[in-house]
């Protein structure tokens, strides 16, 4: 079953609580936590005391998407505030392997990413090593850009490589996720989708119709 992991970069940070509840109301289990460093992206977003603030009243599982330079540094920060999945990028880590293992050491799932312009064959040989592999289908660094076409036969690759060598790990896309992209990215074979803007921020739908449309969608 694909599920939805709403990315918190596009919920109204001056009401967050209410796009929490709904998003609660909805069934949703993961929530998507975009963190910026303004360095390894040209963004800025929000750090531990947010995260540890929404931590104390939401159970969701916390898939957090490191967009930092050398994020060894802050891993346990990030296990503190309450962090699941640590997610990190290819190009932001000087010792790739170390990094995975700290962020294991403790106890928490790990994540691995890249850039689009990143050759995916460098991804592959940690496949066996982690437990979910995001696809950006953006540039990382804002929400509500538009999706990448070709994210999906990363997607296809990937899928083959974990189905043929019956591997655990989880495939996850990120960036430009629409309600009528939505169908091509479960065909291409992803077990998470991250969705921000369209869900937040939807000018037809509220938070929760919009999810009802996205579990529609999935249950197709
Ligand atoms: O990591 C990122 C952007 O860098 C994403 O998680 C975005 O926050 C997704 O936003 P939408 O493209 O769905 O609006
Ligand atoms: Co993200």
């Amino acid at each position: 079953m694909v599920e939805i992991a709403p990315s918190l970069l596009s919920a109204n940070f001056s009401n967050l609580q209410k796009d929490l509840d709904e998003l609660k109301k909805s069934n949703i289990k993961y929530l998507h936590i975009d963190v910026m460093d303004g360095k390894f992206v040209p963004n800025i977003s929000f750090g531990f005391p947010i995260i540890k603030a929404i931590r104390k009243d939401n159970d969701f599982v916390f898939d957090t998407h490191l967009m930092i330079e050398e994020p060894i540094r802050y891993i346990e920060n990030f296990k503190k505030c309450g962090s699941d999945i640590v997610t990190i990028h290819y190009e932001a880590c000087s010792n790739l392997d170390e990094t995975i293992e700290k962020i294991k050491s403790f106890g928490m799932k790990v994540g691995l990413t890249f850039k689009p312009k990143t050759d995916i064959n460098k991804i592959i040989p940690y496949l066996e090593k982690i437990d979910l592999c995001l696809i950006m289908s953006v540039e990382p660094g804002f929400g509500g850009q538009s999706f990448m076409e070709d994210s999906l036969e990363k997607i296809k690759k990937i899928r083959a490589l974990i189905d043929e060598k019956n591997l655990s790990c989880l495939i996850e896309v990120d960036g430009g996720i629409k309600d009528f992209n939505l169908k091509k990215v479960i065909d291409a074979g992803v077990d998470l989708v991250v969705s921000g803007s369209d869900i937040f921020s939807n000018n037809e739908n509220s938070i929760s119709r919009q999810v009802e449309k996205y579990k529609k969608i999935i249950n197709e």
